[in-house]
């Protein structure tokens, strides 16, 4: 059993850890946070260690009656693996503390790529990390381009990639984030980061991303254009993406217009926290036109990264290759709509 210590409980790292307490070859060892609030005191209901990871903020959770394990040190010295979810730019500054205890970590994609001995996306580069010490899960839209790359990239090859962002303002619970009533430009400057950031994953890529954010919080949206090395059929691509796991393929008889009808379909099938772990693909949008593949693609913001990171941990712990490492996390957490 792996121990795997989960340090920054927020919108990633909570889902984070309920995915690797259902997998067959891995345990919480304990959470870290740096407050108490909502996130803490759920933590401690589902019985996961809370660690405190501002030693001097220690007596702020006994004052909210909330029992702690001890310093987020003990609890990075005990555990096999780290998985870092702090706010972007944290990441960086705990790396030290990790190097110090000799604990290999997992990043976010708010983290600089710098920072990491490797990028990874699991169904794209999951050998590149095996036995790495510092790795870096990509964000949430670049695990979602980098999905539809792999399998077009190794069937067809790729001249050139063509990416529209429509990025939601912030999560549901950021009501501090906007825009409001805008559509913005965003990043203004082209090409976005996020082609840069593909390009941590498949080095030799020609891309270009263009970037929105628009008052949504539920989900991004990206409408793809991908310039083949050869005709395609888009019958044919359909076929080559329905045996992709982490793809799901929306058919036209579900009614599904957008990410509402998504998330509601989402919390209907039982889902947690209605999330989407898989790029949710509108069938119909997969057109061809000689060398040309176009299509549009939801991506929950929120839970796409979940699997990624389970799989990144048995990467890094040498666990398991690539395919049974995805089969394994697919089938703990029932990802295949
Ligand atoms: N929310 C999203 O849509 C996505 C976020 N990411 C990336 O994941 C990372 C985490 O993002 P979120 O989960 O959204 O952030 P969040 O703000 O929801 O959660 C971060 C958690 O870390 C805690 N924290 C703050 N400082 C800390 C410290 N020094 N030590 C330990 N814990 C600390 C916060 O209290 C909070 O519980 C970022 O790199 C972000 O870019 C990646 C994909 C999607
Ligand atoms: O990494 C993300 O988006 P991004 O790839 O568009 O920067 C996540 O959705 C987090 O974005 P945020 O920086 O708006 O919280």
């Amino acid at each position: 059993m792996q121990q795997v210590a989960i340090n920054g409980y927020g919108t990633i790292g909570k889902r984070v850890a309920d995915a690797v307490r259902q997998q067959p070859d891995m345990e919480v060892l304990g959470v870290a946070k740096t407050r108490p609030n909502f996130e803490a005191e759920t933590a401690i209901d589902k019985g996961f260690p809370l660690y405190a990871a501002v030693e001097e903020r220690e007596e702020l959770f006994a004052e909210a009656g909330l029992e702690i394990a001890g310093p987020v040190e003990d609890l990075v010295a005990e555990a096999d693996v780290v998985v870092d979810a702090t706010p972007s730019g944290i990441g960086a500054q705990n790396k030290a503390l990790y190097e110090e205890y000799d604990t290999p970590a997992l990043y976010q994609g708010g983290e600089d790529a710098d920072l990491v001995d490797v990028s990874f996306n699991a169904r794209s580069n999951f050998e590149d990390a095996v036995d790495a010490d510092h790795v870096r899960v990509v964000s949430c839209n670049t695990t979602g381009l980098s999905r539809v790359i792999a399998p077009l990239r190794e069937e067809y090859g790729v001249e050139k990639v063509r990416a529209t962002l429509v990025r939601r303002g912030g999560d549901p619970g950021q009501s501090d984030r906007g825009p409001i009533n805008d559509i913005l430009p965003n990043p203004v400057t082209i090409p976005s980061h996020h082609g840069p950031d593909v390009e941590t994953i498949f080095p030799d890529l020609d891309i270009d991303t263009l970037g929105m954010k628009v008052p949504a919080t539920l989900m991004h949206m990206h409408s793809l254009n991908v310039t083949l090395e050869e005709d395609v059929d888009a019958a044919e691509v359909r076929d080559l993406f329905a045996d992709e796991s982490r793809l799901f393929l929306i058919p036209e008889r579900m009614n599904i217009d957008g990410s509402g009808t998504l998330k509601e379909y989402a919390l209907d099938a039982g889902r947690p926290r209605g999330d989407l772990w898989e790029n949710c693909l509108w069938a119909e949008s997969i057109s061809t036109e000689g060398r040309d593949f176009y299509c549009f693609q939801g991506i929950h913001q929120e839970s796409d990264v979940v699997p990624e990171n389970v799989d990144a941990i048995r990467a890094v712990t040498g666990a398991a290759d690539a395919e049974e490492s995805i089969a394994t996390t697919d089938e703990a957490l029932g990802i295949g709509l």
